[in-house]
């Protein structure tokens, strides 16, 4: 039975009509906006957060992607949490301020800290540089510098793949704006590729 529903299932998700129930870790430094985008998500709508104390959890659905979002505090005695929460986790979406420079080392660490993660292996990481309606964000590149990552795949699975041993997760930058609903729908199109 079981074999013909995952036939069932891989045509569906072939035919992009059908994604699993993904579970989405929304990880990075305190005031990053993880909490902001994940009610913009759900709401469409910027309520103003209160710093995170105790992990959120919901059901969102974003374009074809169905998921469940796991929003885990930032500042640095939450963090210690976010290791309960890395098993079975189909992605990754590290938030990273794009205004505040100062703390970019610190994300680096956080960052990498989750890409050495055994539990983490292969799971593809979506780094959103946000809050780009602000006149002095980092650039794209500026913040590749910074997080170590400008070496990465391109915006395509191909290359990924081609560029890539087997271990390796996919990972990848994009640059938003979550209160001005800009440039996070491209980052979830591209992080769903990796999840049907
Ligand atoms: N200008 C600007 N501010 C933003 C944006 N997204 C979030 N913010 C602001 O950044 C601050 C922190 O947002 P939160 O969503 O609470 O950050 P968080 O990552 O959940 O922080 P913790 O829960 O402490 O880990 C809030 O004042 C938000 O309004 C954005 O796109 N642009
Ligand atoms: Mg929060």
């Amino acid at each position: 039975m079981s074999i013909v529903w995952d036939w069932f299932y891989g045509i569906l998700a072939s035919l992009g009509l059908y994604h699993k129930n993904a579970k989405i870790l929304f990880l990075g430094l305190d005031n990053a906006g993880k909490t902001t985008l994940l009610h913009m998500l759900k709401d469409n709508r910027a309520v103003s957060a209160e710093p995170t104390l105790h992990p959120n959890t919901e059901e969102l659905v974003v374009g074809q992607l169905k998921l469940k979002a796991f929003d885990l505090g930032g500042h640095e005695t939450a963090r210690r949490l976010w290791q309960d929460y890395t098993t079975t986790v189909d992605g990754v979406v590290f938030l990273v301020d794009a205004v505040d420079r100062q703390r970019l080392p610190e994300a680096k660490r956080e960052l990498d800290n989750l890409l050495s993660s055994d539990e983490l292996r292969g799971v593809p990481f979506l780094v959103l540089g946000n809050k780009i309606d602000l006149p002095n964000a980092s650039s794209e590149n500026e913040l590749k510098y910074a997080l170590g990552l400008q070496d990465m795949y391109g915006k395509d699975r191909d290359a990924f793949q081609y560029n890539d041993g087997y271990d390796a997760c996919p990972i990848e930058v994009f640059m938003c704006s979550v209160v001005r609903r800009m440039g996070y729908k491209d980052a979830f199109d591209w992080l769903s590729q990796f999840l049907t």
